[in-house]
């Protein structure tokens, strides 16, 4: 049986051929690296947070509060990391989180599109961004036998929403994700330093641009007057729903709909009491509130709360150690942000495929050494609190 831990091999081998890899094996290489590929401005954009970032470097502390116990004699020779999620099974429980404008993270500027090549490539999953650079239905064409999820920014005009969520469930993706903590942006001082918010630059419209309820509202083609088809996304944008609206959302899909940004408890019960099939534990990676909690921090209290539904998970993730923690406090699955972005600016498609190889084969090979040959084994019990 193929294991995660085999691109060790490959990497050794190739070493061993005089070729080394010409991808970063460390996160800080990885950022130190694609800080010096990407312009500024997005750079600033990508690797920013809200305040002083205290949140965003705090959702990655937090990880090393918590240590795997080692255990012995458990024959981990073999390793099954495969999960069941809305009826599909993943080989791992790994995905890539919703990064709006990825596309302008790629050279070519069609990242999202080489997202999508490496969710094929590996079997990863992509959530897809309300705000690519190409029309979902391009990128979800790219999935190959991997399932994909469209991330939903709910537009302040409902039609818009159904409309565009009708188009996700043509398009084949398996799931809904709605993002609640961003009906606006949070106070970002690197994207106010360079003046340069990609957004308003009008990089993420392929969405709008092609959706007939935008275009209708519009009342002409987005060419011919680029400024008018900006301003006009930037007042529909976020819609700062309530409670009144869960019903309201549940009843636009029959895809299974999980909730973004879920960190409290109460929230997570009332979500779920809903009727939502899946709630996704983050915060935004600290790039919408600064001064928060860290995400990791509030998994346990989420999982418990779902009772039973599933809990996916991200913020501050970098390493296959931490998809191990975040799997044992409980979560589903686990989501990749900034990496994959990193990864892109460096080599596209391959250089996501990189950064997620290595981030399985860390888990996998963390999981042969410690003893856990399958997830059910990872449990809370599984952790000490440092
Ligand atoms: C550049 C960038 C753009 C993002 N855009 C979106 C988005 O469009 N929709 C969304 O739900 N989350 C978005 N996020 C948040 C991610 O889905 C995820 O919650 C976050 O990256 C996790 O933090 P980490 O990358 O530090 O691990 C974005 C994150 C980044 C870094
Ligand atoms: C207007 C939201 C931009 C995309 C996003 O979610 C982010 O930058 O974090």
């Amino acid at each position: 049986m193929a294991q995660f831990g085999d691109y060790q091999n490959e990497i050794y081998l190739a070493g061993l051929g005089g070729v080394q890899s010409k991808y970063p094996m460390t996160f800080d290489e990885l950022e130190t690296r694609a800080a010096q590929a990407m312009p500024p401005s997005v750079l600033s954009y990508v690797a920013g947070g809200a305040g002083d970032e205290r949140t965003q470097r705090a959702n990655v502390a937090a990880f090393d509060r918590w240590g795997l116990y080692p255990r012995m004699f458990a024959g981990a020779a073999e390793r099954d990391l495969s999960v069941e999620v809305f009826g599909d099974r993943w080989a791992a429980p790994l995905f890539m989180a919703p990064i709006g404008v990825i596309g302008i993270c790629a050279q070519d500027g069609h990242g999202d599109l080489a997202t999508a090549d490496a969710a094929a490539a590996t079997g990863v999953p992509m959530v897809a961004s309300t705000l690519t650079v190409d029309p979902m239905e391009q990128v979800a064409a790219r999935f190959g036998e991997t399932p994909g999820f469209f991330q939903l920014y709910t537009p302040t005009d409902r039609e818009l929403a159904e409309s565009l969520v009708r188009r996700a469930e043509a398009a084949g993706f398996k799931a809904i994700v709605v993002t609640l903590d961003t009906w606006v942006t949070g106070w970002r001082p690197r994207d106010l330093a360079t003046g340069n918010f990609p957004q308003l630059r009008g990089n993420c419209l392929a969405n709008y641009r092609t959706d007939p309820v935008f275009l209708d509202r519009l009342g002409r083609r987005p060419e011919e007057d680029p400024a008018a088809a900006v301003r006009l996304w930037a007042q529909l944008f976020g819609n700062p729903l309530t409670w009144e609206d869960l019903p309201w959302l549940r009843s636009i899909t029959k895809l299974p709909l999980v909730v973004k940004g879920i960190c409290h408890p109460d929230d997570a019960r009332r979500a779920r009491d809903g009727g939502v099939d899946g709630l996704y534990c983050s915060n935004h990676g600290g790039r919408q509130a600064n001064g928060g909690i860290p995400a990791l921090d509030v998994l346990p209290d989420i999982v418990d709360a779902a009772d039973g539904l599933p809990v996916l998970f991200d913020s501050g993730v970098r390493s296959g150690s931490d998809v191990v923690k975040a799997l044992a406090l409980g979560a589903t699955a686990v989501g990749v942000g900034r990496p994959y972005a990193y990864g892109l600016a460096l080599g596209g498609a391959d250089g996501v495929v990189h950064v997620l190889r290595s981030i399985l084969a860390e888990a996998d090979l963390l999981m042969a050494v410690d003893g856990y040959p399958t997830l059910a084994d990872l449990t809370r019990d599984s952790l000490r609190a440092l």
